[in-house]
């Protein structure tokens, strides 16, 4: 059957079905593996939500243990790795440098055997790496040496301290941990669908990974946590955000960490991250930020009737935090390499090629 009706960007249109999660604007809820993800910020760990998205089942302290020794066995930024990052110039965007690292990464690893269990075990050494990569990368722009890794520490911990050579106040580790729960994994987004069609040609589990990487990085998807501090910048302090607010609509710009295309009535995932916000806002005596925070949602929904999204919340609080704007959406990717790698090890378990259809517009046949 052909269908001709023209469904432009995939708008509405169900593709397949998928058990790892499921997000319901009716509802305004987003359950991974069927457990609310206010909740699972609330009560787990990064590596228990990781666990869960992979295996579908929480795990028990004795299997979570063992996951717990495999990721922090692997953390170690491997010499290849730590030489291209301090070959690519500084001017360079962390999304590129992230996006050849995992390319770089599926070089070294060995393709066969190519199976679900050598998917997944390939996800974890990835999911264990992609801190050391965006850490050293933002400390490697800012003139520093890399840190090592931490095999003490819990995921979220180690991450900061690769970053920062610190520890911060546990507010400050709680916020950052619920931010990756809440990045994980969100269904057939651009990046996770993007994956998902690399996986539907049988190709490799990196490839799938590294053109997701280039999906997220975009300012519609991922990219936008960067661009929500930018606006921030530019428009200074709550007082000019009228005056900026009103000129930007009226040039027809997107206002960046605003608007989704599953949720109209506001993004599931705000609340919880609003709420890690003001903790940090509180903790390092920042109302300025919360001020202009307010003051652009709220002439947003004035003007617009439009609700912010995730990346409105999260990026403020990974500036708060004291990340540089560009590693905001590398951070973004480390989460989600979750959920991508679950979506393609699903896809190849029941695959279909994924190879739509479109309308031809041309010039009509013609002799050469
Ligand atoms: C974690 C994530 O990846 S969440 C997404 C992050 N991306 C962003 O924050 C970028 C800004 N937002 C957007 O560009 C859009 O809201 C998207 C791409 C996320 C969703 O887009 P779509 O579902 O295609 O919505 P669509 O573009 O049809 O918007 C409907 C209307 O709202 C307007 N609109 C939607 N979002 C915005 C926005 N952020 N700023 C201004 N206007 C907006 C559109 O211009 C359109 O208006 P029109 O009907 O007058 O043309
Ligand atoms: O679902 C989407 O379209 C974008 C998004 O919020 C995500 O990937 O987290």
């Amino acid at each position: 059957m052909t269908d001709t009706e023209i469904h432009k960007g995939l708008a509405g249109v169900v593709v397949d079905t998928t058990e790892i999660s499921s997000v319901n604007q009716e509802t305004n809820s987003l359950l991974y593996r069927g457990y609310p993800v206010q909740e699972l910020a609330a009560k787990c760990s990064f590596e228990q939500v990781a666990y869960l998205i992979w295996h579908g089942e929480l795990p028990s302290d004795e299997e979570l243990g063992a996951f717990e020794a495999v990721e922090r066995g692997q953390r170690e930024l491997r010499p290849e790795i730590r030489e291209l990052i301090e070959q690519t110039p500084v001017s360079g965007h962390p999304m590129d440098v992230l996006r050849t690292a995992v390319s770089r990464l599926g070089s070294l690893e060995t393709r066969f055997p190519d199976d679900e269990q050598s998917d997944y075990e390939k996800a974890v050494r990835l999911f264990a790496q992609l801190p050391a990569i965006v850490a050293y990368d933002q400390r490697h722009r800012h003139g520093m040496d890399p840190i090592p890794a931490r095999e003490d520490l819990d995921y979220a911990s180690n991450f900061l301290w690769m970053t920062f050579g610190e520890l911060p106040d546990p507010v400050v580790i709680d916020a950052f941990g619920q931010s990756l729960v809440l990045y994980a994994e969100h269904s057939f987004n651009a990046s996770t669908f993007t994956a998902r069609v690399v996986a539907s040609t049988l190709s490799d589990l990196h490839s799938g990974v590294v053109a997701a990487i280039g999906a997220l990085k975009g300012p519609l998807h991922g990219g936008a946590n960067e661009a929500v501090m930018a606006t921030f910048a530019e428009i200074g302090s709550a007082s000019r955000v009228e005056v900026w607010l009103d000129d930007a609509l009226a040039s027809k710009k997107k206002i960046m960490g605003f608007g989704h295309r599953v949720y109209k009535n506001g993004d599931s995932r705000v609340p919880t991250m609003k709420a890690a916000l003001d903790a940090l806002v509180e903790h390092y005596n920042r109302p300025d930020v919360l001020e202009l925070y307010t003051a652009l949602e709220q002439a947003m929904g004035e003007r617009k009737n439009i609700k912010p999204n995730l990346d409105y919340p999260s990026g403020p609080a990974y500036h708060l935090m004291g990340f540089d704007t560009p590693t905001f959406t590398p951070l973004f990717a480390a989460a989600r390499v979750t959920g991508w790698t679950a979506h393609f090890i699903e896809q190849q378990a029941h695959n279909s090629l994924i190879r739509p259809l479109s309308v031809y517009t041309g010039t009509p046949q013609r002799a050469v």
